[in-house]
């Protein structure tokens, strides 16, 4: 049975995460990341190497992909909250992810590609 992680074991482990780029969740027991690739090609492929790792774990994100972006929560359904398996999970895609951008302001709004082509008046490419 998956357990919820001490306290300690947040201490010793979230500090480092968010370094580089985990949040916590507003109202939530959870630690979401977003990732701004590319194109929707290295967001999908980033996504089907993650997806790859979430079957050997039997531990799956709550995700949305707009295009480039890659909007991720962790948490675990099964304790209600964060566990081992969202530590493990996390650094298996800040590892897949390696240098890709992340947006580390939650409170700013999400834009992908296309909208920041289309706010600067440029064409992609
Ligand atoms: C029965 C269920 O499929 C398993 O217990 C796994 C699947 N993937 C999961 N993923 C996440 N994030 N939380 C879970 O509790 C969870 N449970």
């Amino acid at each position: 049975m998956t357990t919820i992680l001490t306290t300690e074991e947040r201490e010793a482990a979230l500090p480092d995460l968010g370094a580089t780029g985990w949040a916590a969740v507003e109202g939530r027991d959870a630690i979401r990341k977003i990732w701004k690739f590319r194109s929707f090609s290295e967001a999908w492929g980033f996504m089907s190497r993650v997806a790859l790792q979430a079957e050997k774990l039997n531990h799956h994100p709550e995700w949305t992909n707009i295009y480039n972006v890659v909007d991720v929560t962790l948490t675990t359904h099964d304790c209600g909250g964060l566990s081992a398996l969202d530590l493990k999970l996390a650094r298996a895609m800040d590892r897949i992810a390696g240098d890709a951008e992340v947006q580390r302001d939650h409170g700013a709004p999400v834009t992908c590609l296309c909208q920041e082509h289309a706010a600067r008046g440029t064409a992609p490419e």
